[in-house]
């Protein structure tokens, strides 16, 4: 399909170094318009390091990061990123309803059309009741709801979310995966980190990410028919992963 072709993220030999520890050690990849990408690793592969560095939060070392055209950082295209954080960053004091609209004024949406927006992603994040309780008050999951809420504020073209369902009832969890879908099917594309297996099924593609290094990059179906494994677990593990 045609419109798959469009490259909205190319990552280019990315090299990332903290003092001498090599953390992303010459990833390259890309990823194209309406596309879910998901990167799978144990903890401290490499994976926020990664995203960081294509949201254009965190720096890099070597490598290039070139997102809808532009080598990151770029401010023209920030604003065409939604990045929800693996650490929630909303301000604790303000309600959920206050810090949707500090955001959405920082974004640069128009008052009218962010009440409207507020209204239906409160909605979908299930928060509409307590959207005047201040942040403090929130469990775990309800600030990782208020977070996805943020990110897709702006109607952003590239959602980047790093483990968005962590500590997220499983109901809940089928709502998020539903609305990614609605959104890749408007050519939306995401790049989503995970722990879980069946968030893994329902990306495109898989990145399968081990010591900074990405060991395999393909569908699903096909990581599982290259290596003969029953699940995405196994077949990790065929790619010289260790248990995720
Ligand atoms: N600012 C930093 N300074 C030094 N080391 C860092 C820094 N940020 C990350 N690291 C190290 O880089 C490695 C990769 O971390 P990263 O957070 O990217 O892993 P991850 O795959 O996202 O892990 P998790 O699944 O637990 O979130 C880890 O060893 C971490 O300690």
């Amino acid at each position: 399909m045609e419109r798959d072709q469009q490259v909205v993220v190319e990552v280019r030999g990315l090299v990332q170094e903290f003092g001498k520890r090599r953390v992303l050690d010459d990833i390259s990849f890309a990823v194209h318009r309406g596309e879910i990408l998901g990167l799978l690793g144990p903890s401290g592969s490499g994976k926020t390091t990664l995203v960081k560095a294509i949201a254009a939060i965190g720096t890099y070392t070597a490598g290039e990061v070139t997102v809808l055209g532009e080598r990151m950082p770029s401010l023209g295209k920030i604003g065409r990123i939604g990045y929800m954080a693996q650490a929630d960053a909303l301000y604790q004091d303000l309600t959920g309803l206050d810090n949707l609209h500090f955001f959405g004024e920082l974004y640069g949406v128009p008052k009218k059309r962010r009440t409207e927006r507020i209204a239906e992603l409160l909605e979908l994040v299930q928060l509409t009741d307590a959207a005047k309780r201040p942040v403090q008050t929130y469990s775990g999951g309800m600030k990782r709801r208020l977070s996805l809420a943020v990110a897709l504020l702006h109607q952003p073209e590239l959602l980047i979310l790093d483990e968005p369902t962590v500590g997220i009832d499983p109901v809940l969890r089928r709502d998020f995966w539903q609305e990614f879908l609605r959104l890749q099917a408007q050519g939306v594309s995401i790049i989503i980190t995970t722990h879980v297996m069946d968030e893994a099924e329902h990306c495109n593609r898989l990145g399968l990410v081990r010591d900074g290094k990405m060991m395999a990059l393909n569908t699903p179906e096909a990581l599982k028919t290259q290596t003969g494994a029953s699940t995405i677990e196994e077949a990790f593990l065929c790619f010289g992963g260790v248990t995720l």
